[in-house]
């Protein structure tokens, strides 16, 4: 008999299963059909399409260029109806909604605040408005029958100059609604000690941050993330794979930048199907998450952006169960993996561990090993 630990969970177990959400941008997780109408309450001409379907593919298929650099040039039109007050408020609620009906319990979403001030609103008021837009999503999950919670990440863009500002931004609102600090944008050519000030600042507020790094460019890039910048987690850092050796025996060598990340726990926001776009792994089974999670390094599942990848929290986990077969204790190891790596406070971490995750798997594992019995039972005699 298969055991309940060897289970491969289909898509709906998938949806149930509590997740928890470290990578998902705001601005890259817009439903199309919001795009569409924001557009044109805005008067926003510049859409490539305006059926939402279409629309959906057109960014799907815009983003899936091999370039990190391209990718980047779908948020123009994304960010570019995010500008008002009302519309960050329903992206924000929708967001969390979204992320509520597939069954992420707990999420850091992230977004750029200096992305929002074309039409005149300050930073303050951007932040507000998708804290509002956070908890009315929350409201609205839990009136039908979802509990998720949901923080916001503010992320300063790589090629420009505000880093400080934005930390500065992120510490005022700590404690109402932002749980840390991110930067985000085109990596190669454009180093995170730019930024060192921001992050100096950050350490010395004892706030928490996370880097964009090793994703289009390699280990120095997670290497100045973590030994000059003093970053808590790694977005994305899947090429700290370029530090690993395997050799044809299966034996396998770390380097002491792949070392120290695993020995210190360094949480990694691997993003799977947002790589296979900008060209950082071929395919769901050749991604370094299946190596990273046999190794032990503190892997997390992400979605990055679910409009430009076309997916969600449950179609990474989907992809992830096929190419490598995991089972509903993998799952669960990546979200508690997740929970651990989270900007929230320790006791309230344990608490979802304890109290959320845990107890939901466990449901699910149950749910499975009674659902083996009933099937089984007519064979028992076969069996012995
Ligand atoms: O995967 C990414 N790498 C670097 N930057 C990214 C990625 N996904 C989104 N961004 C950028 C574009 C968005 O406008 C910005 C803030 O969310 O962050
Ligand atoms: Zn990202």
């Amino acid at each position: 008999m298969t055991s309940q630990h060897q289970h491969t969970p289909g898509a709906d177990q998938i949806r149930r299963a509590p997740k928890v959400l470290l990578h998902d941008h705001l601005d890259g997780g817009l439903r199309p059909g919001t795009i569409v109408d924001l557009a044109r309450e805005t008067g926003y001409q510049h859409l490539p399409e305006t059926d939402p379907d279409k629309l959906g593919v057109w960014f799907r298929e815009a983003a899936d260029s091999g370039s990190l650099e391209r990718y980047l040039e779908t948020f123009a039109h994304t960010c570019a109806v995010m500008q008002t007050r009302e519309a960050l408020v329903r992206v924000a609620a929708e967001c969390a909604e979204d992320l509520a009906e597939d069954g992420v319990v707990y999420a850091e979403v992230r977004y750029a605040p200096e992305q929002h001030l074309e039409a005149g609103l300050t930073l303050e008021e951007v932040v507000e408005a998708v804290n509002e837009g956070f908890r009315e999503g929350e409201r609205r999950a839990r009136e039908s029958g979802h509990r998720i919670r949901v923080g916001a990440l503010l992320t300063a863009m790589r090629h420009a100059a505000r880093a400080l500002e934005i930390a500065e931004l992120a510490n005022r609102y700590r404690d109402v609604g932002v749980v840390g600090f991110d930067i985000a944008g085109a990596e190669a050519g454009f180093p995170p000690t730019r930024h060192l000030d921001a992050f100096e600042y950050l350490k010395r507020e004892n706030n928490h941050f996370t880097i964009h790094a090793g994703e289009a460019f390699g280990l120095p890039s997670i290497w100045q993330a973590l030994q000059w910048c003093g970053a808590d987690r790694l977005g994305h850092g899947v090429r700290i794979i370029d530090d690993i050796q395997v050799g044809g025996d299966g034996s396998v060598k770390l380097g002491r930048l792949a070392s120290y990340v695993r020995d210190k726990r360094i949480p990694l926001e691997l993003c799977p199907s947002s790589n296979l776009q900008t060209g950082a792994a071929d395919s769901y089974g050749e991604h370094p998450i299946g190596l990273l999670r046999r190794l032990h390094f503190r892997a997390t599942v992400n979605t990055d952006n679910r409009l430009m990848s076309g997916t969600s929290m449950s179609r990474e986990f989907e992809h992830l169960v096929d190419a490598f077969g995991y089972s509903l204790d993998d799952m669960q190891w990546f979200t508690v993996n997740a929970m651990k790596s989270a900007f929230i406070p320790f006791d309230e971490r344990l608490a979802m561990i304890n109290d959320v995750i845990k107890p939901g798997y466990a449901e699910l594992k149950s749910e499975w090993l009674f659902q083996q019995t009933a099937s089984t039972s007519g064979s028992a005699v076969e069996e012995r």
